[in-house]
């Protein structure tokens, strides 16, 4: 399938009617709370050639996930681990072997058509529009699939260009766009759909740090909009930035879910505390004697302008911790709440000590089953 007859595939049918927020399908179906996004229980298995044998690998196993209106969740995880399908399913391009999609109060899984009119799914990567065309007519065009009304169509459009930083390239193919502008116009093809349901797969990735940047403050404005959004990132700091909770996905499975905080303190990490130390070599002995203090969970030692910096995660409170002896020579910098980066080292951590590492991506051969 080519990126144009992909990009179809997906809106195709976007256009019955022009459901936004206001016209949530959600809220006219009695239910009290309806989540704009749901995924509950869902399985998907793909058909691969295990040593010669066509097999079934489950890659996704019972994914419950629910968003709501004007909420980021960020959903983070190793290689491999089911992001992009899980991405996929929810913007209807795969159908799940079992289980329950609903996008704005709609079952997605039996009336796609109807779900994907409230979702936008951004792939990443330089796909999803028509090359040769311009960026204005490839707005034009998804703008009438979504059922836009041709009254609010070019006001719609030229909003969102200005929004993205794209007016003055309007006119130009999107074949000559750089990675960072094509995914500031699909957020503006999110933006000019008016979107309900927005799913982002890795939409940073590649991108500079001032297109970062840039695509992450539209992303929180169309939070702030309302829209509920899944993102996937490899860059834990990112999730930090925009997650109103993260889940983790490890091996097909949502092995944790929160906020940061919460997601800390569902591994007892109380805090981290920085020291300096200023001697040339650190010996290794004054590590082993720190990580064997009773409350620490980890300790790591770096050299920096010749100052070695040392981390330390504990799981005990700041005033059991500051009772104890520590090595000679150490000096305290500051104390802070764990990163998310490392809180999800801990996590995983955690999940490969009582269960095993296992590689999946080591498979001979991988053939796609799809629907
Ligand atoms: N069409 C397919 N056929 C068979 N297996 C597949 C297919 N697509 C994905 N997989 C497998 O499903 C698993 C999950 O893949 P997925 O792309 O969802 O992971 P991911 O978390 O997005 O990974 P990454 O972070 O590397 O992008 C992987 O083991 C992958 O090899």
């Amino acid at each position: 399938m080519n990126d144009d007859t992909e990009a179809l595939a997906l809106y195709r049918s976007g256009r019955e009617g022009n459901l936004y927020n206001g016209n949530n399908e959600a809220q006219d179906n009695g239910d009290s709370v309806v989540h704009q996004l749901e995924l509950n229980n869902v399985v998907r298995s793909y058909k691969v050639r295990e040593n010669g044998k066509r097999t079934s690998r489950t890659i996704l196993h019972n994914i419950n996930l629910h968003i709501d209106s004007g909420e980021i969740l960020c959903l983070v995880g190793p290689n491999g681990a089911g992001k992009t399908t899980t991405c996929k399913i929810a913007g209807t391009l795969l159908t799940p072997d079992s289980g329950d999609v609903r996008i704005a109060g709609i079952d997605a899984v039996r009336d796609p058509l109807r779900a994907r009119s409230h979702m936008s799914l951004l792939l990443g990567g330089e796909s999803g529009f028509y090359r040769s065309v311009s960026a204005i007519d490839n707005l034009r065009y998804f703008a009438d699939l979504a059922g836009v009304s041709y009254k609010d169509r070019e006001a719609r459009i030229a909003q969102a260009l200005d929004r993205v930083g794209l007016s003055e390239v309007s006119k130009d193919k999107v074949q000559t766009f750089s990675r960072g502008m094509w995914q500031r116009l699909h957020i503006a093809r999110a933006m000019v759909a008016q979107s309900d349901v927005l799913l982002l797969d890795e939409p940073t990735t590649g991108l500079d740090p001032e297109n970062s940047r840039n695509v992450r403050s539209l992303v929180q404005e169309l939070r702030s909009q309302g829209v509920a959004i899944l993102l996937t990132t490899h860059e834990m700091s990112e999730a930090e930035k925009l997650a109103d909770s993260v889940a983790i996905i490890n091996d097909g499975e949502i092995i944790a879910r929160g906020s940061v905080s919460q997601l800390a303190q569902s591994q007892n990490i109380d805090h981290v505390s920085a020291y300096s130390y200023e001697g040339e070599e650190l010996p290794d002995e004054m590590i082993d004697q720190i990580r064997a203090l009773d409350g620490v969970m980890w300790c790591e030692a770096f050299e920096s302008h010749g100052v070695w910096n040392v981390t330390v995660m504990w799981n005990t409170p700041y005033e059991v911790q500051e009772k104890l002896a520590l090595p000679q020579g150490l000096h305290m910098l500051g104390n802070r709440s764990a990163s998310l980066e490392e809180t999800y080292l801990a996590i995983l951590e955690n999940v490969h000590a009582t269960s095993g590492t296992q590689n999946i991506d080591e498979l001979s051969e991988v053939e796609a089953s799809n629907e």
